[in-house]
């Protein structure tokens, strides 16, 4: 595990968004620990989330056009990696969608930078793919074509069929799919830090029926 995995992990536990309990998914799977980036709530957290997510980018070479964020999480998220961005002199256009379509004012499901060219979406987790594929419907809706997805973390399971969620995405659209850190590493750091130990063989087990 890369020391920048590790800070990142120890932060998303100090500020609760990592949790380990009973959740239910959007998948409708009732996980054994979930990551709610919505607790990533002040300026401070912010501001560190969004150098990890613009480093993400940095390390991975993405070539892009514009960034996405689905609503609601990914709003803030793509909102403040591309002025993190920016703040390293690489400022890019960002958009981002309404759940519900707005019929005044404006009107559409889209605000920001008009959806064009390469699209880099910038969400929280993937788990069996539904918000990505929804994402890139509306970007092909709108003439462009996606070009990556960022998130910070891979759950590493099962989309539809036997490949993981990312791998079935990555295939099917042609594309990469870039994280800051993947289960695997957070079952490593729990199995070696006895704080957090005892929540290892649920997340084990939950990866057995789940994962890839
Ligand atoms: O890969 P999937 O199975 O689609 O699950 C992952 C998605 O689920 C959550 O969003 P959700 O739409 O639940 O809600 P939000 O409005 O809180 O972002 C999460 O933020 C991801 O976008
Ligand atoms: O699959 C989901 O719904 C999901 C998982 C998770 O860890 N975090 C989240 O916000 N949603």
């Amino acid at each position: 595990m890369h020391d920048y995995q590790q800070k990142f992990i120890e932060f998303a536990i100090r500020r609760n968004v990592l949790r380990f309990g009973d959740f239910t998914l959007k998948s409708g799977r009732t996980s054994p620990y979930f990551f709610n980036a919505g607790l990533f709530n002040t300026g401070g957290d912010l501001l560190q989330l969004s150098q990890a997510y613009a480093a993400a980018i940095d390390r991975s070479g993405l070539d892009y056009d514009i960034i996405f964020g689905p609503a609601y999480k990914g709003i803030p998220l793509a909102t403040v990696t591309a002025m993190a961005l920016a703040k390293e002199g690489k400022s890019k256009p960002f958009a981002f969608n309404r759940k519900e379509k707005k019929d005044h004012g404006e009107g559409g499901n889209i605000v920001g930078a008009p959806l064009q060219g390469k699209v880099l979406i910038v969400d929280d987790v993937i788990t069996a793919g539904t918000a990505i594929r929804e994402s890139i419907d509306l970007i092909r809706a709108s003439g462009a074509e996606p070009a990556g997805v960022l998130i910070a973390l891979d759950r590493q399971e099962r989309g539809n069929g036997e490949l993981s969620a990312i791998q079935e995405v990555e295939s099917e659209f042609g594309i990469p799919v870039v994280s800051i850190i993947r289960l695997e590493q957070v079952l490593d750091y729990l199995k070696t830090n006895p704080e957090f130990s005892g929540h290892a063989a649920k997340v084990a087990s939950y990866r057995e029926r789940y994962g890839v």
